[in-house]
């Protein structure tokens, strides 16, 4: 288990650019089984997520040739089911989330796909019931091995299109059935789809493959089932989450950052969400920079002067995965915030930390936690802390570098699951951190 050791207090300056999506990634790379052609993947973050799913999918055949510059051609002209059912698929198909979007393509092209439960992040309840009900509405049978929690869906004669309302807009849940839909028989309609970009990359991806899915960006899909998808080229978008970790991490530590090439277009309500805390962003071009906050960040108080609430929605809300982040940056604001994790009910547990090094934060109950600004007036005191999940551990590091003193962050493969080399990065603006 690796650590991180920060010095904290220092003001970093300089600029960064994001890695590809991981969120993306993970949908697209799994694309690839839809077709015995070559699909080459541009802007793809090296970090242990994309690592292990690549590793799988070397696994099931399919054929991979790093081209440099983060870009890989690979081809699922060969693919090994029987693989699906050794004891090595079980362990490593469980070992991330994204490994759940294997079976929609499987699905469809093969007529059958299997998955242990996927990991990923403990942040509560993981539920795959929209992803497994798509598929049953388009025709498979599907079984449930409790004792190994293995999940099994069969479709010998091939899928046939439906009308769907889904249960919840279920992001990967949506991913799937849109990648078992493209090849089934006949016309499909996804209600209640996901339709966030990274969604939305997917659809334009998988048209350029052959496919034909229309309202690509709302949340009613169709989808004209086609016989077979060809090869294409795709490039991934900007990782918005580490966008928006990187714009915490400014302000907490007062540092002046550019961060280049974010793809304005596709963040959606973000920016502003960090401009309620009181944060300067400023558009130049399709940079974002972040003046250095020496004077702090006043929280906006709703247009009746009641304290602000920031909450998760699915898209076009803002995103689950980065109220960690604005919470540790809501401790140096000033002014007082709720912050309200309405989707994962273990994700605010890591405040405990927090308050060790001195933040004021009442977590009202698993969901809810106030957040008390200091303003700057008191500094966060260093620690030593172990990373919970992906974003708390970034929140932490967050903290640890506005912090006075040494901290060590411990289990450190979390952050490492979705940042891509984040220690060399932040030693190149200035950072004083360093992996033992
Ligand atoms: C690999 C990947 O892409 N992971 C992301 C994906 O996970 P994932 O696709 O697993 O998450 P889902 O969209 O299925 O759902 C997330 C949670 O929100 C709940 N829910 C969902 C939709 C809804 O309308 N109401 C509702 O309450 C679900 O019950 C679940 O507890 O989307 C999540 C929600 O943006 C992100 O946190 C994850 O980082
Ligand atoms: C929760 C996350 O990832 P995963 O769904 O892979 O656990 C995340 O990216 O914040």
């Amino acid at each position: 288990m690796g650590i991180f050791k920060i010095e904290g207090g220092i003001q970093l300056k300089g600029e960064i650019t994001p890695q590809g999506a991981k969120n993306e990634a993970l949908q697209i790379l799994c694309a690839v089984l839809l077709t015995p052609e070559k699909v080459t993947i541009n802007n793809i973050p090296d970090i242990i997520d994309i690592n292990k799913l690549i590793t799988l999918l070397g696994n099931l055949g399919v054929k991979i040739q790093k081209n440099g510059n983060s870009s890989i051609t690979f081809q699922a002209d060969e693919v090994n089911m029987g693989y699906l059912e050794t004891e090595a698929f079980k362990k490593e198909g469980g070992s991330l989330r994204g490994s759940i979007m294997i079976v929609g393509p499987l699905l469809a092209r093969f007529g059958k796909g299997y998955i242990p439960k996927p990991g990923g992040d403990k942040i509560g309840r993981r539920r795959l019931d929209t992803h497994f009900e798509g598929f049953i509405n388009l025709g498979a049978k599907f079984r449930y091995n409790r004792e190994d929690h293995f999940y099994g869906v069969e479709a010998p004669d091939g899928l046939t299109g439906t009308d769907m309302l889904l249960d919840e807009a279920s992001v990967t849940g949506t991913a799937n059935i849109v990648m078992a839909a493209v090849l089934a028989k006949g016309t499909t309609t996804v209600y209640n789809a996901a339709c966030e970009p990274y969604l939305q990359q997917l659809c334009k991806m998988l048209n350029s493959m052959g496919a034909k899915i229309s309202g690509v960006g709302s949340n009613l899909l169709t989808i004209e089932g086609v016989e077979a998808l060809g090869g294409c080229e795709h490039r991934i978008l900007p990782d918005m989450i580490e966008i928006g970790s990187w714009i915490g991490l400014a302000a907490m530590t007062k540092s002046e950052i550019t961060i280049k090439n974010v793809s304005w277009e596709n963040l959606g309500v973000i920016p502003n969400v960090f401009r309620k805390l009181g944060i300067t962003l400023e558009k130049k071009g399709d940079d974002i920079f972040i003046p250095a906050h020496v004077n702090g960040y006043e929280v906006k108080t709703d247009i009746d002067g009641s304290i602000l609430t920031i909450a998760d929605a699915p898209w076009p809300g803002f995103t689950p995965d980065l109220l960690s982040i604005v919470l540790v940056v809501a401790t140096q604001a000033k002014g007082d915030v709720l912050i309200h994790q309405k989707m994962f009910e273990s994700r605010l547990f890591f405040v405990d930390k927090l308050i060790d090094m001195g933040a004021k934060i009442i977590l009202c109950d698993p969901h809810r936690a106030v957040v008390i600004g200091h303003d700057f007036k008191s500094q966060l005191k260093a620690t030593t802390m172990s990373s919970p999940d992906i974003r708390a551990g970034i929140s932490l590091l967050i903290a640890a570098l506005s912090a006075k003193g040494t901290s060590t962050i411990q289990n450190i493969e979390q952050i490492d699951r979705g940042y891509e080399r984040i220690d060399e990065r932040l030693r190149a603006i200035g950072a004083n951190i360093v992996r033992a």
